[in-house]
């Protein structure tokens, strides 16, 4: 199976608007409710291609009541291992404006995490490791999560030989990298704000230095560059697509992590992940995908080796 944690879970809000104008008020055309935070959007995703999963992190409040009950409903075969805490899980809100397809995203911090919560976790943690293929890690952290906490968790996937991708932000990034995951997956405002370089290459040059075995770095419209034992590739999708990018780093890393577990070469990795990831873009939310552009898209994405 596949572990993906997720510390600081989330409610997803996404409201749709004509068009977002700052300082104005907004009449919400549709509003949506999903169970997210990162490593459960890669979760989904996983499952709903029909990989073995199972969605471990914090859940908490009526908040994390409701991200459980929806998750519940998730297609596909996939196992709540959420450990429970008193604070209550947070929000999130995408406001999607229709006019050009634009998300801008609001995230609450999350709730205070208590340090035998924390300890509860990496128990958990311990144990769902022994039956995992591939662990993701992904997403910020709570309050209360010790800044390390991904270096930690690395380091113990890494004593059981079992693979693990990163996916964060800022300093939680950087000392995870020094753990030396077998995978980062940072988009390139993370990969710039890591290394202070905006050219992708070379940032990604950089962020293996600092200890990943491989880095697949997301580009947005421009698809994935990959740094790898095996080579550096980059792959590309056909053309630009319209939609809500929210959750397509997301699909990504279950592109990444399904291809792995089934024995894939990197190229092929990419595919799925850059195709996954712009057929989230074509779905209403994160944690989805379109089936029909999914198919198309994998036939269409171009892999090219640097
Ligand atoms: O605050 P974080 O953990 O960095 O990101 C959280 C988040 O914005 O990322 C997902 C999209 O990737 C959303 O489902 C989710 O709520």
């Amino acid at each position: 199976m596949i572990l993906t944690v997720t510390l600081n879970a989330a409610l997803d809000l996404t409201y749709r608007v004509p068009r977002l104008l700052p300082h104005t008020s907004h009449r919400v055309r549709h509003s949506a409710e999903r169970p997210g935070g990162k490593g459960v959007n890669v979760a989904r995703v996983l499952a709903a291609l029909g990989h073995e999963t199972v969605v471990t992190g914090f859940a908490g409040g009526a908040t994390g009541d409701t991200l459980r009950r929806l998750l519940a409903e998730s297609t596909g075969p996939l196992t709540d291992a959420l450990v429970p805490i008193t604070g209550a899980t947070r929000r999130t809100v995408a406001v999607v404006d229709d006019a050009t397809g634009d998300a801008t995203q609001l995230n609450e911090a999350g709730p205070d995490v208590t340090p035998a919560e924390w300890a509860a976790f990496d128990d958990r943690y311990g144990q769902l490791l022994r039956d995992a293929d591939a662990v993701a890690l992904c997403g910020s952290l709570p309050p209360g999560v010790p800044v390390g906490a991904y270096a930690h968790l690395i380091r113990q996937a890494r004593a059981r030989h079992v693979p693990v991708l990163l996916d964060t932000s800022g300093e939680p990034l950087r000392r995870g990298i020094a753990a030396r995951p077998d995978v980062v997956k940072p988009n390139a405002a993370e990969l710039a704000a890591l290394t202070g370089s905006t050219d992708p290459l070379p940032a990604a040059l950089d962020a293996r230095r600092r200890g990943a075995h491989a880095v697949a770095a997301s580009l947005g419209p421009d698809g994935m560059l990959a740094i790898t034992p095996d080579g550096t590739w980059r792959a590309t999708p056909p053309a630009p697509l319209r939609g809500n990018p929210t959750g397509a780093g997301d699909s990504a890393v279950a592109g990444l992590l399904s291809a792995l577990t089934e024995g894939l070469p990197w190229p092929d990795r990419l595919i799925r992940a850059v195709s996954l990831s712009a057929a989230t873009v074509r779905a209403p939310g994160a944690g989805e995908f379109d089936a029909g552009a999914y198919e198309e898209l994998r036939t269409a994405v171009r892999v090219e080796e640097l």
